[in-house]
């Protein structure tokens, strides 16, 4: 070890022992973080961690779209800054490096030291870095020389940047670092401005491409860069939602808020501005700009607008198909923006008034009852009974009697004045038939002859009674499958599939945020609803919700019981979501639900030929979702195997 890197040493204990430094605040701060939460020891000297080439390729897949549009802005950075010997580096959220570009000749020097393609930068690894401790922190930094913690790194000087998605998560850092330096830090205040501004614009252009389908407003304070450079982009759904926003907007929205929110998404357009989605086609291009003013809300301030509106929508796009206002109420409050449940309800809406019995699946807690009531509000029988009959818990002995009701008197133990029976009771409204892929034969046969003539004999009863229902049925269970083991009679399956709505499992719903929002105001009708944190939303949002809906509806009670009314925090959500439950537990609570999933996947992954991108298209998520599944569920494609 040479005499720098002992003095080195030497200098990060002392810090790290809390005795006071030179060194600005956020490089003292994450020294002493990497010696008391990452338990690095400063006397260690770290060789690079360079990942395989598949574990790197996992880290570039789930962000290819991100990667495609940012590399114009990294070839146009690294002309900038190549003759000064820097080499450039943009990592994953994690802090492992997917993009690379440097001087090849010195590809071996680069290697050893970790600015290479694949390298981990992560501060947990590698300690005070540009890129980790941008991650820790937030923030874009320098980390000259022997601001590094590793005593083999007090060469570098490495300059990071984070990127932000158009929801306000880290998307990536942008990092250039030099091999040799001038000593001075102050060498590295133009790096920096570069690096950020670099940073910026790969933002911007991320959430121009993410957002292409929803408005974009450019926002300036001043009248001449309004069009050119805007500060503030935001994207704006087509109901006057915010749906996205660069950093800086995020930040200008965060201070309108009091900084204590689950952040703008979700929220209109006109609880910021004094404008809102009506108004935005008074802000385009061909318009003045001194004409196209926004106001803040709180404030006042002005600022100078542009909003581009979102492109034309082809007649084969899949939002096309998505409904559009003559949809009936009930239907139209079950979904957010998801595609799959948007074309589900729109087929639903074409049946609310027909005569054809409905046939619901979906996995269990993903709302099949809530549809059929859906579908029967919005119906002509809306006035009459919704009727739902669990032919699971139906004791077998009992069907007959529970079903189609009984005459007085009709068998001992009868009630005096005889029963109705549920079939009756729905008679002019709708009779819902949960768990039907749990119903005994028998039941079958009797249910089978009501469907067939519309009119059911009560026991004891010779005459039968004519009835007017419309029958939805619900099953989580596959009732083809059910119809070849001979568990359910194939001419019932034929009646009841004329119509068959599935549901999407709520790990798939684009709209889950949407439904977060409905669950808690629905929680609340006449207060305020607590707000999510964003490290709690972040929770949410990064659970697979094996118990669908139900359970999500499980998880904002428990969460608007445990919290102090105002946030809710990842310590209100139950442990199950926020991970605080053993490996082992997790996988109990997972393993009745995993099976089927895996199977389905592997299903949907053979009839794909194992292309993720065919199927993040169908199931209208993204592919990172998907692989992450694959990962979770332990499944290899071929290509990938031994
Ligand atoms: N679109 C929705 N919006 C709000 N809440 C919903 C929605 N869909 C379902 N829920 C709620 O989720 C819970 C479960 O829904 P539901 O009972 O309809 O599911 P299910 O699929 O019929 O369940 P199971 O398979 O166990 O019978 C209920 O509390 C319901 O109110």
């Amino acid at each position: 070890m040479r005499a720098e890197q002992a003095a080195h040493i030497e200098e990060l204990c002392s810090v790290a022992a809390g005795k006071p430094t030179t060194r600005a605040p956020l490089i003292s701060a994450s020294w002493r973080r990497c010696v008391d939460r990452h338990k690095l020891d400063p006397e260690i000297l770290r060789s690079p961690h360079i990942l395989t080439s598949t574990r790197l390729r996992e880290h570039r897949d789930v962000m290819d779209a991100f990667l495609h549009t940012a590399r114009f802005g990294l070839e146009t950075l690294y002309r900038q800054v190549s003759g000064l010997g820097y080499v450039l580096l943009l990592t994953d959220s994690k802090g492992v490096t997917v993009d690379f570009i440097g001087d090849e000749a010195a590809t071996e020097d680069l290697r050893r030291t970790g600015l290479y393609l694949g390298a981990d930068w992560a501060e947990q690894q590698m300690g005070t870095c540009a890129v980790g401790t941008c991650i820790a922190t937030g923030e874009a930094l320098t980390v000259h020389r022997s601001d590094h913690f590793d005593a083999t790194h007090i060469p570098l000087t490495c300059t990071a940047a984070p990127v932000y998605d158009g929801t306000g998560r880290l998307a990536a850092v942008l990092d250039i670092s030099a091999l040799k330096s001038p000593s001075p830090k102050e060498s590295q205040h133009l790096a920096l401005q570069l690096v950020e501004s670099c940073a910026r614009k790969i933002e911007n252009a991320s959430l121009l491409n993410d957002f292409r389908h929803d408005w974009i407003i450019k926002l300036s304070s001043s009248q001449e860069f309004a069009d050119v450079d805007p500060d503030f982009l935001l994207a704006v759904d087509d109901g006057g939602r915010i749906a996205g926003f660069n950093r800086r907007a995020g930040k200008l929205l965060e201070d309108r808020d009091g900084g204590e929110t689950r952040g703008p998404i979700g929220r209109k357009l006109d609880e910021y501005f004094d404008c809102g989605i009506d108004d935005l086609p008074s802000f385009i291009h061909s318009i003045p700009t001194y004409q196209r003013t926004a106001r803040l809300r709180g404030s006042g301030e002005m600022l100078f607008a542009q909003a581009l509106p979102p492109p034309a929508k082809p007649l084969s796009s899949p939002r096309m198909d998505m409904p559009r206002p003559p949809l009936p109420e009930p239907l139209r409050a079950l979904f957010g923006e998801d595609a799959a449940m948007a074309q589900l309800a729109a087929r639903a809406a074409r049946l609310v008034d027909t005569q054809m019995s409905i046939l619901v699946q979906g996995e269990t807690g993903t709302g099949k009852e809530h549809l059929a009531k859906a579908i029967h509000a919005a119906s002509a029988r809306a006035s009459k009974a919704f009727v739902p009959v669990n032919c699971a818990a139906l004791p077998e002995t009992l069907i007959e009697s529970e079903l189609f009701g009984y005459e007085a008197g009709a068998f001992t133990g009868a009630a005096g004045r005889g029963k109705k029976g549920l079939v009756l009771e729905a008679d002019g409204g709708t009779l819902f038939l949960d768990e039907i892929g749990d119903m005994p034969l028998a039941a079958q046969t009797r249910l089978l002859r009501v469907l067939a003539e519309r009119e059911v004999t009560p026991v004891g009863r010779t005459r039968p009674v004519p009835v007017n229902i419309r029958v939805i049925a619900a099953t989580h269970r596959d009732l083809a499958e059910q119809v070849r083991a001979g568990r359910f009679r194939d001419d019932l399956y034929y009646r009841l599939n004329g119509a068959v709505l599935r549901l999407p499992a709520l790990r798939r719903r684009a709209d889950l945020e949407w439904l977060i929002d409905r669950l808690l105001a629905a929680r609340c009708p006449d207060r305020k609803p607590p707000r999510l944190s964003s490290a709690a939303m972040q929770a949410l949002l990064g659970h697979d919700w094996p118990g669908n809906i139900r359970e999500l509806v499980n998880a904002i009670d428990y969460a608007c019981a445990l919290s102090n009314g105002a946030t809710i925090t990842p310590s209100d959500l139950p442990d199950m979501i926020v991970g605080r439950l053993g490996a082992d537990d997790r996988r109990v609570a997972a393993s009745t639900a995993s099976g089927c999933e895996a199977e389905e996947l592997v299903d949907a992954l053979r009839a794909h030929r194992w292309n993720v991108s065919a199927i993040a298209r169908e199931w209208q998520v993204d592919r990172s979702t998907v692989h992450r599944r694959m990962r979770r569920l332990g499944i290899v494609p071929p290509n990938r195997r031994g």
